[in-house]
């Protein structure tokens, strides 16, 4: 049982109840959380209810939402024709889930067919974790290759080979970043088959992928780093070459940047196709999806048609010869209304812009007065997702955020928490289209009391 919060926290008198429950919810489960990331000291804050750009807590604290569910939120919380869609499919089909092929998946793939550039077919997933560990069993399936390469700092997912050098130790600059596994439990024979790469730096890259070019299953990567560090003009378009050069299937990970840097995502921003592509958190509207989507003769290798189906009983399928891609509720029919309708309200004219053009704004509000108030600090990010950096260095790659302020960072986030500013402390600020001007307005004024109390040393 997790030890309970002691009575520090700044915000321990308006969120009494969330203490409350922190302390019961950490005798069922560990931590008192049900995934790590949700988990902050001295306890993470329980909410009730949302709505738009808004979040309420459990004490009745109201809060101007910039997590919004860690960027899954596009539209806010309760978008009114998201929740139309769902109540209509819900009513439309007369269940949840058929278990069976349905018109809307067709819908969806060809939607996303058109939108990102890299999709030619897709097969949907329950998550993007989920999405990425397909894209990498296909590039590994399509070179017969055994390894992986990823890059430092960036998170794919909770499974064993990604689940490595996620976290960052300090290394000096241009020294390949060490392959470390970030949890207990990864087995050293995986995570030696994965290949650390640091990001933004092609010359260091360079020199790992040519030891390792010709082991390579793969190369995976998320062209905006964690979301919020873009990659620099070349990077991406040197990568894609090399991958190309080596035969090597380039994966981009857009479960954070898909819808969130247009709706083409990063690979339309920065004009680089990948080979493979892995979605989430947007697509899904707020419910749970993954989705891949690829180069034909790649994602080919997925039919049933061409290698049976193991689960099938068909006499012809073994194992070896199957690329097994399954999920009892992959393409639910609710999951993807919820999705469609938040597509649809992207491609109005313009609605994706304002909340590029609202985020531009927050972005400048906040630096100016952290300026004004004598402290040193950047916003760092691109499209509707950016991150406060203490420190006045270029943040180019995972190394950069290491050396900025993080304690100052931290001391931060407690007070926005206190003045209804929702964040999970040091992650990054996603914007939606719920927040228009008032919204950023109102986030400066409480974001200036929070700075007004920001302490040095
Ligand atoms: N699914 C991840 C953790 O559980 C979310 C990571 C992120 O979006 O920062």
């Amino acid at each position: 049982m997790a030890t309970p919060a002691k009575p520090v926290h700044p915000l321990l008198d308006r969120t009494r109840r969330s203490a409350e429950l922190y302390e019961e919810a950490a005798r069922y489960m560990p931590g008192g959380v049900t995934a790590n990331i949700k988990h902050f000291d001295p306890y993470p804050l329980f909410m009730e209810s949302a709505s738009g750009a808004r979040l309420y807590d459990v004490d009745s604290n109201d809060y101007i939402d910039y997590n919004l569910c860690y960027g899954a939120l596009m539209l806010g919380h309760g978008h009114p024709q998201v929740l139309e869609a769902v109540r209509e499919q819900l009513s439309r089909m007369g269940t949840p889930v058929f278990g069976t092929p349905h018109e809307m998946e067709v819908e969806m793939a060809k939607k996303l067919a058109a939108l990102v550039p890299g999709v030619e077919t897709v097969r949907f997933t329950n998550s993007g974790m989920e999405a990425t560990l397909f894209a990498l069993r296909l590039a590994r399936a399509w070179t017969g290759k055994r390894k992986v390469a990823k890059f430092e700092g960036h998170y794919h997912g909770g499974y064993d080979q990604v689940l490595v050098s996620v976290s960052t130790r300090e290394r000096k600059r241009g020294a390949p970043p060490e392959a470390r596994a970030d949890s207990m439990g990864v087995p050293e024979e995986i995570r030696e088959q994965t290949v650390v790469l640091p990001f933004n730096d092609w010359e260091t890259t360079e020199s790992v992928l040519d030891r390792q070019a010709e082991e390579l299953g793969a190369v995976i990567l998320e062209p905006v780093q964690a979301g919020f560090i873009p990659p620099d003009p070349e990077f991406l378009s040197k990568l894609r070459e090399y991958t190309h050069r080596h035969g090597i299937p380039l994966i981009f990970d857009e479960v954070k940047t898909g819808f969130r840097m247009g709706l083409s995502g990063a690979q339309g921003r920065f004009g680089v196709i990948p080979d493979l592509t892995a979605l989430g958190k947007v697509l899904g509207g707020g419910f749970p999806i993954g989705a891949v989507g690829g180069r034909r003769e790649i994602m080919e290798l997925a039919s049933p048609v061409r290698s049976g189906d193991i689960l099938g009983g068909d006499k012809g399928a073994q194992g070896s010869e199957v690329l097994f891609h399954s999920g009892t509720y992959n393409g639910h029919p609710t999951v993807l209304s919820a999705g469609l309708a938040t597509i649809r309200v992207l491609e109005k004219a313009g609605a994706f812009e304002a909340v590029e053009k609202a985020t531009t704004k927050l972005r400048q509000g906040m630096e100016e007065i952290l300026l004004r108030r004598g402290f040193i600090a950047q916003s760092v990010g691109t499209g509707t997702i950016f991150n406060l950096v203490f420190g006045d260095h270029p943040v180019r790659e995972a190394q950069d955020v290491l050396r900025s302020d993080l304690t100052m960072r931290r001391r931060l986030d407690h007070l926005l928490l206190e003045q209804g500013i929702y964040i999970k402390p040091l992650n990054r600020f996603s914007l939606s289209t719920a927040h228009v001007d008032a919204e950023v307005n109102e986030t400066l004024t409480r974001f200036e009391a929070g700075v007004k109390q920001l302490r040095r040393g």
